[in-house]
């Protein structure tokens, strides 16, 4: 049966790629689109500024924006995709939530709350029984669940291969080079990124080291407890359109050699959902790949790129890309809602 869906923000860069992804998906249907005040009331196609690299579907560009607001929300819809800026999410997604809503997030707020899972299908879908903990908690009919931000998306499931084939990973430094559109389409002028590179992304690297801790940590059906790993962020910003490229270096308990590196990423499982790409980490030899332009498509922009892996002073170092607006943001959040049909909260 086709689960009815909501877009909250559906008119924002994540709102349309969002849009993009849900309206061929085999178990997903969208009914409701939500904006800020100033676009309820309007057609879709007169208030979203289409971004997208294909076309508008048609029956969409004819829908009614609404408020986001619970009572806007026809009775007949379980799910609701939210990608707000994260002050207005950390308002709006509780009392969704309260009025029944499952909510997947793809905004900041609330990731690092101890009853809301934060989750990488394929890393830890059992973090999402934590919804339980959540609704006793909360008193919530809905739930919240949220994806990571794009740049941890782009790491952690190469250390969760690490990990899964059994090292102990003990500390990991992380160099990103983000492209523009993870700032959204104003975010960063033409003048300030042509010819340049900005060294500074705020709240990035905080979000890098405090969110990979959790997606690798444990949950023993009551509680979370992190991992103990120790990471360290660096963040930067570069004249890409798509794709965030990352610098990694791994240090582990265990021995940990580039071939056993390479062996864990290319047979790290993928997962039997719509939108989970198979593999789920490519690993290249060519030592110049993964690049944003050439790889960040790879598996529709699920999969995780991974190359030039080889040994260095400070343990194994690689290299490592995703497609930031689509595994990292809209395509998280849809695999999520289908991790959570699967698991039977719709
Ligand atoms: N851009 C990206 O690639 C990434 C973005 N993110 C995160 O996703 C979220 C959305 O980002 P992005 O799509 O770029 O943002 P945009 O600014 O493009 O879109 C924001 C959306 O939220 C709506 N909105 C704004 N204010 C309100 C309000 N007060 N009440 C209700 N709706 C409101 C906007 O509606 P309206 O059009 O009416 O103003 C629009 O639909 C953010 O939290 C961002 O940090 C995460 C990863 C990547
Ligand atoms: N900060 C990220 C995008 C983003 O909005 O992240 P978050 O989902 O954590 O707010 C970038 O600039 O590439």
């Amino acid at each position: 049966m086709t689960v009815q869906v909501g877009v909250l923000g559906a008119t924002g860069a994540v709102g349309q790629r969002l849009i993009q992804l849900l309206e061929p998906h085999p178990d997903f249907e969208i009914a409701a689109l939500t904006a800020s005040d100033s676009s309820a009331g309007h057609a879709y196609r007169d208030v979203a500024k289409w971004r997208v690299d294909t076309p508008i579907p048609a029956e969409i560009a004819e829908m009614t924006v609404h408020a986001t607001t619970p009572e806007a929300i026809p009775d007949d819809v379980d799910l609701l995709f939210s990608s707000l800026p994260s002050s207005v999410g950390a308002k709006v997604e509780p009392p969704f939530c309260e009025a029944g809503y499952v909510v997947s997030s793809n905004s900041s707020n609330s990731r690092m709350a101890e009853d809301v899972p934060l989750v990488i299908p394929e890393v830890n879908a059992e973090h999402l029984d934590l919804l339980e903990v959540q609704r006793d908690e909360r008193g919530w009919d809905g739930a919240l669940v949220k994806n990571p931000n794009c740049s941890t998306i782009t790491f952690v499931p190469t250390l969760a291969a690490l990990a899964a084939a059994g090292f102990t990973l003990e500390e990991v430094h992380v160099a990103t080079l983000q492209a523009v559109s993870g700032a959204g389409y104003d975010g960063v002028s033409s003048m300030e990124i042509i010819d340049n590179a900005i060294p500074h992304i705020g709240s990035e690297e905080e979000k890098l080291e405090t969110e990979s801790r959790k997606l690798l940590g444990t949950f023993d059906g009551a509680e979370l407890t992190h991992d103990g790993v120790e990471v360290a962020a660096s963040c930067n910003r570069i004249p890409t359109l798509d794709g965030h490229l990352e610098n990694v270096w791994v240090e582990a308990e265990e021995e940990l050699t580039p071939a056993d590196a390479a062996d864990a990423m290319a047979e790290f499982p993928a997962l039997d959902l719509p939108s989970s790409p198979d593999p789920l980490i490519h690993v290249f030899e060519d030592p110049s790949r993964p690049q944003p332009r050439l790889d960040r498509n790879l598996g529709d922009g699920m999969a995780i790129a991974a190359g030039g892996i080889r040994e260095s002073t400070f343990g194994l170092q690689y290299n490592c890309l995703a497609h930031n607006t689509i595994r990292g943001a809209a395509g998280a959040s849809v695999l999520n809602g289908e991790l959570l049909l699967e698991n039977g909260y719709l």
